[in-house]
């Protein structure tokens, strides 16, 4: 498709692009590729090529994302409301690839809806280590805390505030920050036509203000020697090495890293040329006194719509510089002393190995209520029926009626507008424990007590997903590990599409009641 673009657009990046610019202009004449990546939190990536649904083609910057045939609709498959794939714009998928997580590492992401690029961290987290997921619209947060639960990411906390507000309870707490920054989206005429219509010849600078802003408070989130990957999908200069270039002169205490990628052939290089052409007066750099920041911001990455097969991103890979000799988070070390003192484990009530005494809003209130209290053993009573499960009992904190697995001390977390305080287990309702969905999504098979399979090719597993009740023999309800029939089954079965969790139902005489959320069923026909 031929896509008419603004013309001073098209002057701008002729002017940059010289002789490049006519392949660059022939990429608007070809669709965007679809991608999905696999959530290998459910599934590996090789045992999803075995049995994937669709065609796939390897996307080499991900080892588990890949390119779909035109006309793939991968999300009319049960497999996505399993949670076995998010379906993700290929370039997409590389910021967080270059921000090299691993299980144990503490991640921030700071612009984080709708959640593509939380659920890659989650997936490299695989469970240990936790991620704080964060956007500053309450609407958009809605988005990211669905996709955080339907990936049965267990380890995360999401939150809707400001950067700056973030930065005051998590000083130089991180060891990874993602900043996948709002942006002037010219990367993205050719897929989404709202970036196009809502773009004028001022936004670089207008969204350059707001990316200085999140920037400076990733920075004093950042523990020393850990890295911030910032990533825009815009191709302005002043939005990109521009700000690189600002922000390595306003902290000194960062450098650029290059090496990481240096080998990959389908990133092409940072600009920083381009800056004498667009962006060094309003961005404060003088192209003599600052040519040192200039040139390094040239250590970053661009991906080119005409050279590889997906969309236009940028990305920048910045490093904090350690403290020599010195503790590497002093910071938060004192700051992990003083919750300590406030929030001392306290002795399980129950005597019992699972979960410990929950830490309650209300039960620090006088006037707290013993419902609340109660939720500790109600749930403890859900996972010795139901569950073969270990939460480690200091983590579960409890929100009016709702119980959490929290990955960071809920005193952290104290004044900031949380959306989610983490894995959310469930509430108390008249006098019980009611398990919630992101509890089964998140869980395997082997951990539940009993299991109905369906299957996704003869209808069943769609019918579930749209709510429906269904009839399953009695010899259909397993135990999660194994293929053992449970003898007596009754109540809470974890309901699995081909063997990965999607939801509860409740059995009965033969008849699966349907406990699929009502406002996650599927619609289509
Ligand atoms: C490019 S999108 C993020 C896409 C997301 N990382 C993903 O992979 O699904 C940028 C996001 O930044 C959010 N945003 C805008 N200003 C922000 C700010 N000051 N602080 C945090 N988030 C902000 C927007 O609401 C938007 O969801």
């Amino acid at each position: 498709m031929a896509h008419s673009l603004p013309v001073s657009f098209e002057a701008k990046m002729k002017s940059l692009l010289g002789d490049d610019y006519e392949s660059f202009r022939q990429s608007y004449h070809h669709s965007p590729q679809a991608g999905i990546r696999v959530n290998t939190l459910k599934i590996s990536a090789a045992s999803f090529k075995e049995q994937s649904p669709f065609a796939l083609r390897p996307i080499p910057w991900c080892e588990t994302g890949f390119y779909l045939e035109e006309g793939t609709r991968p999300g009319l498959h049960p497999y996505y409301h399993a949670g076995l794939y998010y379906i993700q714009e290929p370039s997409a998928m590389a910021p967080v690839e270059l921000l090299g997580v691993e299980p144990g590492d503490r991640v921030l992401d700071l612009c984080a809806a709708p959640g593509g690029k939380s659920t890659q961290i989650a997936a490299k987290l695989a469970g240990s280590g936790h991620l704080v997921t964060n956007d500053i619209h309450p609407d958009r947060t809605k988005a990211l805390a669905k996709n955080i639960e339907l990936y049965g990411v267990r380890n995360a906390v999401v939150l809707n505030e400001s950067p700056e507000r973030i930065a005051g309870a998590f000083p130089g707490y991180f060891n990874k920050i993602l900043i996948d920054a709002p942006c002037s989206g010219e990367g993205m005429f050719r897929k989404d036509e709202d970036m196009l219509k809502h773009w004028k010849e001022d936004s670089p600078l207008q969204y350059a203000g707001m990316q200085r802003d999140i920037l400076a408070s990733a920075a004093l989130m950042l523990e020393p020697g850990g890295t911030i990957v910032y990533s825009t999908c815009t191709f302005s200069p002043e939005e990109n090495e521009g700000m690189i270039a600002v922000f390595l002169k306003e902290h000194e205490d960062f450098t650029m890293v290059s090496e990481k990628d240096a080998a990959s052939p389908w990133f092409s290089r940072g600009e920083s040329a381009w800056l004498l052409q667009h962006g060094l007066p309003e961005a404060g750099l003088d192209p003599v006194q600052d040519d040192a920041y200039i040139a390094a911001a040239a250590e970053s990455r661009r991906i080119w719509p005409h050279r590889v097969e997906g969309e236009g991103h940028f990305m920048a890979v910045l490093r904090k510089k350690e403290i020599p000799g010195g503790s590497q988070r002093d910071d938060s070390n004192a700051i992990e002393r003083h919750l300590k003192e406030q929030v001392k484990p306290k002795k399980d009530r129950r005597g019992k190995k699972g979960v410990s005494r929950v830490q309650s809003r209300d039960e620090r209130n006088p006037r707290g209520k013993q419902s609340d209290i109660d939720g500790a053993a109600l749930l403890q009573d859900f996972i010795e029926q139901y569950l073969h499960l270990d939460l480690g009992g200091d983590h579960v904190i409890m929100h009016g009626q709702h119980l959490y697995r929290s990955p960071v001390p809920e005193e952290r977390l104290k004044g900031l507008k949380i959306v989610r305080a983490g894995w959310y287990l469930g509430q108390v309702k008249n006098g019980r424990f009611v398990p919630s969905h992101p509890l089964a999504a998140a869980l395997h098979p082997q951990e539940a007590s009993q299991v109905v399979n369906l299957s996704s090719s003869n209808g069943e597993a769609v019918r579930y997903l749209k709510g429906e009740t269904l009839e399953i023999g009695h010899d259909r309800v397993k135990r999660g590990a194994g293929s053992e029939v449970v003898q007596q089954p009754k109540g809470y079965v974890l309901v699995c599409i081909d063997g990965y969790a999607a939801g509860w139902g409740k059995w009965q005489s033969g008849m699966l009641k349907n406990e699929y959320p009502a406002a996650w069923r599927w619609t289509s026909v």
